[in-house]
């Protein structure tokens, strides 16, 4: 069976941790657990949710793409996703457009895409606040240019991602669903 890693990516509170969770839970994907020196929220934990950094240890890792996300770094390192493809040949990821645009660049078909789209901001500003984050971090993060820009598909990805609107969680999942379907039967 080829490696394969599922990127899920789109808006903040679009609802790609809830799918990227989903994937672990449903099918065994391992998660590739990303690095930030963005400060942790209260229910977050190092080394399941990210592995946290300082502004010196964020740079002692060798990437395959990082990036500036409203103002803290983020990146996935090639060993995080060799270590997850050594337990499964399907892993799972959460990044943003400009990450899933290299993964489709460095991984070509081992890379497949879920964009994930909401089509209000409120709605997104409304998931954000349910799941607890500080009203300041929420505003911060919507007048933030890469919050803007990943509400839509990133260009480089039309024609090579699969995108779904996350109304339903339930007709979500379904269409998950389908789209792993194909990689599993094809193997
Ligand atoms: N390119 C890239 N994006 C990442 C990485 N890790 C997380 N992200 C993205 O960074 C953005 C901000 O993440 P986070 O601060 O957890 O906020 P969230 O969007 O509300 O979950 C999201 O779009 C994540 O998908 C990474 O290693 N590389
Ligand atoms: N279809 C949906 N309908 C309602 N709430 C949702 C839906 N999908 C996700 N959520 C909720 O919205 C919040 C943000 O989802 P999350 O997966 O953390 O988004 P992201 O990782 O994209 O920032 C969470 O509280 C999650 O449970």
């Amino acid at each position: 069976m080829e490696n394969r890693v599922f990127v899920i990516t789109g808006a903040a509170g679009s609802g790609k941790t809830t799918i990227r969770n989903y994937l672990h839970e449903k099918y065994g994907m391992p998660r590739v657990i990303t690095h930030t020196t963005r400060p942790p929220r209260g229910n977050e934990t190092d080394g399941v949710d990210y592995y946290f950094e300082n502004g010196d240890s964020f740079f002692k890792h060798h990437y395959l793409e990082s990036v500036l996300y409203a103002g803290n770094y983020y990146g996935s390192s090639y060993e995080g996703l060799q270590s997850a493809w050594q337990k499964n040949p399907f892993a799972c990821i959460v990044l943003d457009g400009a990450g899933a645009v290299t993964y489709k660049r460095k991984l070509g078909d081992q890379a497949v895409i879920i964009f994930l789209k909401v089509g209000d901001t409120e709605t997104l500003k409304k998931r954000m606040q349910i799941r607890g984050d500080d009203t300041t971090m929420v505003a911060k993060r919507i007048k933030s240019r890469e919050y803007t820009r990943d509400l839509e598909l990133p260009e480089p990805l039309i024609g090579k991602a699969y995108q779904i609107v996350n109304t339903d969680l339930r007709q979500t999942k379904e269409q998950v669903d389908k789209i792993v379907a194909k990689y599993l039967t094809e193997e």
